[in-house]
C-alpha cells in the first residue's frame, strides 16, 4: 500500500481529482489517499495557502498527486505551485504530449516529452521596484550549472531509457547571453556523454514557429523553467489541449505529479472539466512507482473510451459528455 499525498487544489480540482482517484481505486491501485490543503480556497479559509500540515505530509511521505492551485495575478500571495517545485528540489518538471485516438487535431503522431528546469530561470519570481513610485521594475534569472547539468542529464538519461533518438536544447543565447549562455554550454558538455543520441540547440522564437510548422520533428526536449512553462502550453494544443497532457515534478528523493493546465476558473464546477490530465499525471505516478501495469491498463481504456465512446468524452476533446459520464464510462471497462 502506498501513502500519497492528495491535494485537490482551486478550481476544477475537486472535480478532477474525485475522477482521478475513482479511476486508480477501480483499477485496484493499492494507495492510502492523505488528504491536505493549498491554494487560494485555503488561503481565503486559513490565512495561509500553503498549511504546515501539507507541507509536513509531502515532506513524511515524498509523493504527491496535486490539482492544480490558483495563484493570483499581479499581487497577492507567490505561486504555491512553484514554492513547492522549490522546496522539495523538484528540478525535472515532464512534460509529455502525444497525439491521442479520435481528437481532432491538424497534427498526427505527435510524440514529443518536454522536460522544463523547475527551480530556477526567469521564473523564480525574483522581481523588485528600483524606484519609490513602483514606476521601475526588475527581475532576476538565475542559472546555475548544478541545476542545469541535473535537468539536461535528466532529459538525456530518459532519451537513452526510451531509446528516443533526439534531444532539441531551447534557449535564447543571443540575448540571454549569461544565463541560456550557461544552459546552452551545459547541453554541449553533457551531449558529449550520449554520443548514440542526436543533439541540437533551437533558439526560442524559432523553437515557437517550428513547433507549430512540424512538431513531429521534435522527440525529447529540454529548456529553461519560463520556456518551458510556455512550450508546454503550445504543445498540449498541438495534441487537443490542456484538458490531455499530464506532467510530473521529480526531484532525488521527492515526486509531485499535477497536470500542465492551471485551476480553469472559467469552467469550474460545471461538471465538464477534462480529468484526462490529471489522470495521465497519475499515470506518471503509478510508472515512477514501478506500477507499470496498472499504468496501462488504464492508459488503454481510456484510449477506447475515446476511440468508442466519445458521446461520453467532455467538450474540450469534442465530446458531450461531462467529467462524470467520462469517468464512468473508464471505471466501466476497468471493472468489467
Ligand atoms: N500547476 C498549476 O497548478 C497551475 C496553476 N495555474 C493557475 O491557474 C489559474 C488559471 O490560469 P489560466 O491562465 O486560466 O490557465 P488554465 O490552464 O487554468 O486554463 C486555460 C484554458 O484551458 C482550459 N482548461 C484547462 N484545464 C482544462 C481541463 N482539464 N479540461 C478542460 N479545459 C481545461 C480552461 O478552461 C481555459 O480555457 C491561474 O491562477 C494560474 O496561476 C496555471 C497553470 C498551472
Ligand atoms: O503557479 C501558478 O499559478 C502558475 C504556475 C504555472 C506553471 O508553472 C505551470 O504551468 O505549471
Amino acid at each position: 500500500m502506498y501513502n500519497i499525498v492528495k491535494i485537490p487544489g482551486d478550481g476544477i480540482g475537486t472535480e478532477i481529482t474525485e475522477s482521478v482517484t475513482a479511476i486508480l481505486d477501480a483499477a485496484g491501485a493499492d494507495i492510502n489517499w492523505i488528504e491536505c490543503e493549498a491554494g487560494e480556497a485555503t488561503y481565503k479559509k486559513t490565512g495561509n495557502p500553503l498549511p504546515e500540515e501539507t507541507f509536513e505530509a509531502i515532506e513524511e511521505h515524498r509523493i504527491a498527486l496535486k490539482g492544480p492551485l490558483t495563484t493570483p495575478v499581479g499581487a497577492g500571495f507567490r505561486s504555491i505551485n512553484v514554492a513547492l517545485r522549490q522546496k522539495f528540489d523538484l528540478y525535472s518538471n515532464i512534460r509529455p504530449a502525444k497525439s491521442l485516438p479520435n481528437i481532432e487535431s491538424p497534427y498526427r503522431a505527435v510524440d514529443l516529452v518536454l522536460f522544463r528546469e523547475n527551480t530556477q530561470g526567469l521564473y523564480i519570481g525574483k522581481e523588485h521596484w528600483v524606484d519609490e513610485n513602483e514606476e521601475h521594475a526588475e527581475s532576476i534569472a538565475v542559472v546555475t550549472r548544478q541545476a542545469s547539468e541535473k535537468i539536461i542529464t535528466a532529459a538525456f538519461e530518459y532519451a537513452k531509457r526510451y531509446n528516443r533518438k533526439k534531444v532539441t536544447l531551447v534557449h535564447k543565447a543571443n540575448i540571454l547571453k549569461l544565463t541560456t549562455g550557461l544552459f546552452l554550454k551545459i547541453g554541449k558538455e553533457v551531449s558529449k556523454n550520449y554520443p548514440d543520441i542526436i543533439f541540437e540547440d533551437l533558439i526560442v522564437d524559432n523553437m515557437a514557429m517550428q513547433m507549430v510548422l512540424n512538431p513531429q520533428q521534435f522527440d525529447v526536449i529540454v529548456t529553461t523553467n519560463l520556456f518551458g512553462d510556455i512550450l508546454s502550453d503550445l504543445a498540449s494544443g498541438l495534441v487537443g489541449g490542456l484538458g490531455v497532457t499530464g506532467a510530473a515534478n521529480i526531484g532525488d528523493d521527492a515526486a509531485m505529479f499535477e497536470a500542465v493546465h492551471g485551476s480553469a476558473p472559467d469552467i469550474a464546477g460545471q461538471g465538464k472539466a477534462n480529468p484526462t490530465a490529471l489522470l495521465f499525471s497519475a499515470l506518471m505516478m503509478l510508472e515512477y512507482l514501478d506500477e507499470y501495469r496498472t499504468a496501462e491498463k488504464i492508459r488503454s481504456a481510456v484510449y477506447t473510451v475515446l476511440q468508442d465512446h466519445k458521446e461520453k468524452c467532455t467538450p474540450d476533446v469534442g465530446g458531450r459528455g461531462t467529467t462524470k459520464s467520462y469517468t464512468e464510462a473508464i471505471c466501466k471497462l476497468l471493472i468489467d
